[in-house]
C-alpha cells in the first residue's frame, strides 16, 4: 500500500457506481483512502473492502479536517512516498471548512491531479445520501440501480423468540446494528451463511414485530431448503413486497409470510431470466 503511486480519495460509503469510475482510473498500483466521517452505514468500516480489489487506508475526518490545502498534500505524500497520481471527482472538497476544492489539489500538487465528471443514473447525480434516502423509503430498486450492486447488510447471529420454527417458518436472526435499516417490511433477499460462497434465495423481515412480542428483529428465512448457521449471515435486497403489518392473528400472519414466500420466489425468479 505504501509504494502505491495512485489514491482515490473520498468518504466512500455507498462504494457505488460514482465511487467505482474514481477506482477505474488508478492503474495497478493504487489505494483507495477512505475518510471516516463516523456515520458510515451503507458499506461500513472495513466491508468496503468487499466492493473493490483495491487495499484501502483509513483515515479519521477528526485528524484531517483542520489542515490547509499544502498541509493536506504533505500528509499524503508523507503516508505515499512515491504518489504520481491522484483521484477525486468533481464535488470533492477538503480541509478547514471544507473549502479546498480539485482546483487547490491541482494547483499545488506536482504529480496529476485526475478529476471525475458527475457519474448519473438516468440523469440522476449518484451519492451516498440519496442511496440512504431510496433505502429508507424501501425504494431498493433505486438504491441497488445506484449502488451497482444490491444493498447488503451483514452481522452476527442472535437469538429470536423461537417460535418461527414452531408457529411460522425458520429464520435466522442477525444483530445488523452498524447498517441503515430499510424501510420496516418484508423482502425479496439473498443470503449468505456463516463464510459460504452461496447466496441462498429468500425471503427476509425486518423491523418491530407488532403481532408478536414487539421487539426488533432482522430475520431471514432460506428458500431452497433447511440450512445450519453457526455464526453470522449476509443479506443482500432484491426487492421489497410489502410493509410491516399488525395481524390479529397469529393464523393471519401465518398465512401472510406464505404469500410473501411465493411473491419472493417469483422475483428471485425473474433475476435469473
Ligand atoms: C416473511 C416474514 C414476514 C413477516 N411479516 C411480519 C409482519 O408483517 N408483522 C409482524 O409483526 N411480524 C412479521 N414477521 C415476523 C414474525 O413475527 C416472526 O418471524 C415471528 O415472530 C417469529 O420470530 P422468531 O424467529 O424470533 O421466533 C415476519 C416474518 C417473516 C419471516
Ligand atoms: N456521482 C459522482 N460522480 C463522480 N464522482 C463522485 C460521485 N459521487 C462521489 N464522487 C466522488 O467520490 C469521492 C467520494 O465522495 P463521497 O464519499 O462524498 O461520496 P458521495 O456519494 O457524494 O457521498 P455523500 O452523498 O454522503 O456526500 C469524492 O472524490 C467525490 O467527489
Amino acid at each position: 500500500m505504501r509504494d502505491s503511486t495512485a489514491i482515490a480519495i473520498g468518504g466512500f460509503d455507498g462504494m457505488h457506481i460514482g465511487h467505482q469510475h474514481l477506482f477505474r482510473e488508478l492503474g495497478e498500483r493504487g489505494t483507495i483512502v477512505v475518510i471516516e466521517t463516523g456515520y458510515a452505514n451503507l458499506t461500513p468500516k472495513k466491508e468496503r473492502e468487499n466492493y473493490s480489489h483495491y487495499p484501502i487506508l483509513y483515515i479519521e475526518l477528526e485528524d484531517i479536517r483542520h489542515l490547509e490545502a499544502d498541509e493536506f498534500i504533505s500528509f499524503l505524500k508523507e503516508k505515499f512516498t512515491k504518489l504520481q497520481k491522484i483521484v477525486v471527482g468533481y464535488d470533492f472538497h477538503f480541509g478547514k471548512d471544507r473549502k479546498y476544492s480539485f482546483d487547490d489539489l491541482r494547483e499545488l500538487f506536482d504529480g496529476e491531479v485526475k478529476v471525475v465528471d458527475e457519474v448519473s443514473y438516468e440523469g440522476d447525480s449518484i451519492h451516498s445520501h440519496k442511496i440512504r434516502t431510496k433505502i429508507k423509503i424501501g425504494d431498493i430498486k433505486g438504491a441497488n440501480d445506484f449502488l451497482g450492486h444490491n444493498y447488503t447488510i451483514n452481522g452476527p447471529l442472535v437469538a429470536g423468540q423461537g417460535i418461527g420454527k414452531k408457529e411460522f417458518v425458520a429464520t435466522i436472526n442477525i444483530d445488523a446494528r452498524e447498517y441503515l435499516t430499510p424501510k420496516e417490511g418484508v423482502y425479496a433477499t439473498l443470503t449468505r451463511i456463516d463464510d459460504d460462497e452461496h447466496f441462498h434465495p429468500s425471503v427476509s423481515f425486518i423491523g418491530h414485530r407488532v403481532t408478536t412480542d414487539g421487539s426488533f428483529a432482522v430475520e431471514s428465512h432460506i428458500l431452497d431448503g433447511e440450512v445450519l448457521c453457526r455464526d453470522r449471515a449476509r443479506i443482500s435486497f432484491v426487492s421489497h413486497l410489502r410493509d410491516n403489518k399488525k395481524f390479529n392473528t397469529k393464523a393471519e400472519l401465518k398465512k401472510a409470510i406464505e404469500c410473501d414466500i411465493e411473491e419472493a420466489y417469483k422475483r428471485l425468479k425473474l433475476l435469473q431470466l
